[in-house]
């Protein structure tokens, strides 16, 4: 069967989206996902998101990572849905849309970039490895010394698979401050690679840099090896009010065959 798909990217995290409010009886299978997604045998993708009928809001986002089985929030992936649904006439510029995490709030700015409030963080754990943060995905946040040459791929999957994470695993972000902007490589969980940005995972490490007094004001910058996001928030206690801003781009859209 011909499939459409739209690929849009959120600062290098790409992804491909399906409408399927229209088309609500397609069923995708966990080896059709991981087949799309594949970088020589279909699209070629971080991860796979549908936006289906929602009955509180604009539309209702489902992600799935490139393995095929679905994940838990998508920070960068509910940017492009945003994007998305303007692009596709389901939402205006300003739009409500239902996630795995609760409902979240998305804006297109005048400055054609997507801005998406994230679910509030509850407590800030230490771990043997890290700090970790749950975003609405979990992320481990850990402070290296020369983020360009570390082996970001083998240490990430070591700590993914670790125990300690053990049965849900974790995704494991690295960080350097370089001029007040934090520079992030990430190992994702699902995709079991280094991806070129993920949102969840810079909201964990703004708020964990914040929470370690490396920066006062509560407006962050962080470079992903795709482009750059900020991170807005309030601190009351606990962090709040949680905005993560970027690139969310249509890439292309097509056809793919799927059996
Ligand atoms: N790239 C995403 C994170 C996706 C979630 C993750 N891989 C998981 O399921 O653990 C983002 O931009 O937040």
């Amino acid at each position: 069967m011909l499939q459409k798909f739209h690929k849009y990217h959120g600062a290098g995290n790409d992804f491909v989206l399906i409408d399927i409010t229209e088309n609500n009886a397609i069923k995708l299978t966990q080896k059709d996902i991981a087949t799309i997604c594949h970088r020589r045998f279909g699209v070629g993708a971080d991860g796979l998101i549908t936006l289906g009928p929602s009955d509180n809001s604009d539309f209702k986002m489902t992600y799935y990572n490139s393995d095929g089985l679905e994940g838990t929030m998508c920070g960068n992936g509910g940017r492009c849905a945003v994007q998305f649904a303007y692009d596709r006439g389901m939402a205006g510029k300003k739009t409500t849309f239902d996630a795995v995490d609760g409902l979240h709030k998305g804006v297109i700015t005048d400055d054609e970039e997507v801005n998406l409030m994230m679910q509030n963080i509850g407590e800030i754990k230490n771990t043997p490895f890290g700090m970790f943060a749950d975003t609405g995905s979990p992320h481990l946040v850990i402070e290296a010394e020369n983020l360009q040459k570390l082996d970001v791929k083998t240490e990430g999957e070591k700590l993914r698979h670790d125990d300690y994470f053990y049965p849900d695993g974790v995704n494991v972000n690295y960080y350097q401050i370089i001029d007040n902007v934090i520079h992030i490589r990430t190992f994702e969980r699902g995709v079991e690679a280094e991806t070129w940005a993920c949102g969840t995972g810079s909201v964990a490490t703004a708020v964990i840099a914040h929470h370690k007094k490396q920066f006062d004001s509560n407006s962050i910058k962080v470079q992903a090896l795709g482009g750059q996001l900020t991170i807005s928030f309030e601190f009351n206690g606990r962090y709040e009010n949680l905005w993560l801003k970027g690139p969310a781009q249509k890439v292309f859209e097509g056809y793919d065959f799927i059996k």
